[in-house]
């Protein structure tokens, strides 16, 4: 885990008010919608796996959309969206457990919490598909602690990662779905290249085999690999298909923060399309 001080004021900021932020009253158990299954589905269809963002502002936006969350995720599905992420992180991004309760019950594909979550009892606020883990922002041993917890709760855990040690680091925690942020969280600048350099190591690179301390395997095929953050147009889902990403994350080119009643059916639709031309 990185110290707070290599971090861009508004992550520090971020941080500051997840550490306040209370857990649930009780613990959740989750009948959670496969992303893996999903995914698959969207390739069976012709249709690039996104994964689109309810994100009504952020550090980094261009303004605030107040639009209705749910008729946001439903605009997205329509456009054709693998799975909906929310962010409920309530001081920074806008977002809500409300916000993501109602948009579970009205969409039936997986959901995505998306949040900044440091202990156990914080898994616990709102019941979810998948659930956020931060490597940067978590010890090697509570990530493992907390991808258990995830799981024993029912949720899956995705895990983010923004360097090749912090794949590694993931890997040894037991992930099965990662994501690698193409933005950097000391600067806040985004830059495609971070997945062209850390997916290819993914496909690649080892890891110790559970029955041995000795032998070491490939990590398998269905690590569900993702594609987040910085991806706005056709040419950069290909980009970022070319270099193996399985699904993509995307927020605000889909959210279009600075274009009031920006389509955010057609933003997705467009991404979702953006292989149709390439067969
Ligand atoms: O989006 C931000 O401004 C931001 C600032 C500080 C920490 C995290 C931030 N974003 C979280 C995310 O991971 C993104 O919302 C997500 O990957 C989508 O990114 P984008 O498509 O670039 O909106």
């Amino acid at each position: 885990m990185e110290t707070d001080t290599d971090l861009a004021p508004a992550v520090e900021s971020i941080l500051e008010a997840a550490r306040e932020r209370p857990g649930g009253d009780e613990v959740v158990d989750v009948d959670a919608r496969s992303l893996p299954d999903a995914v698959a589905r969207a390739e069976a269809d012709g249709r690039v796996p996104v994964i689109a963002e309810v994100k009504p502002t952020s550090p980094t936006a261009d303004g605030t959309r107040d639009d209705d969350p749910v008729e946001l995720a439903e605009a997205m599905v329509d456009g054709g969206a693998t799975a909906i992420s929310v962010l409920t992180e309530p001081s920074h991004f806008g977002g809500s457990t409300e916000s993501l309760t109602r948009i579970r019950e009205a969409v039936d594909v997986p959901v995505l919490r998306k949040d900044f979550l440091l202990r156990e009892a914080q898994l616990d606020a709102v019941a979810a598909d998948l659930l956020l883990l931060i490597v940067r922002f978590l010890e090697p041993e509570t990530l493992g602690e907390l991808v258990a917890a995830s799981r024993e709760r029912g949720f899956q855990p995705l895990v983010e990662v923004h360097s090749r040690a912090e794949l590694e680091t993931a890997l040894e925690a037991g992930a099965e779905i990662i994501g690698v942020n193409n933005r950097d969280l000391a600067r806040l600048e985004v830059d495609l290249e971070t997945f062209e350099s850390v997916a290819p190591y993914a496909r690649r690179m080892t890891r110790l085999d559970e029955s041995s301390s000795e032998a070491a395997r490939r990590v398998p095929d269905d690590v569900t690999l993702i594609a987040e953050s910085g991806v706005s147009s056709p040419a950069d889902v290909r980009r970022m298909r070319a270099a193996g990403a399985d699904a993509l994350l995307v927020g605000s080119a889909i959210m279009d923060h600075g274009a009031v009643d920006s389509d955010v059916t057609e933003n997705t639709r467009r991404l979702v399309e953006a292989e149709d031309d390439e067969t």
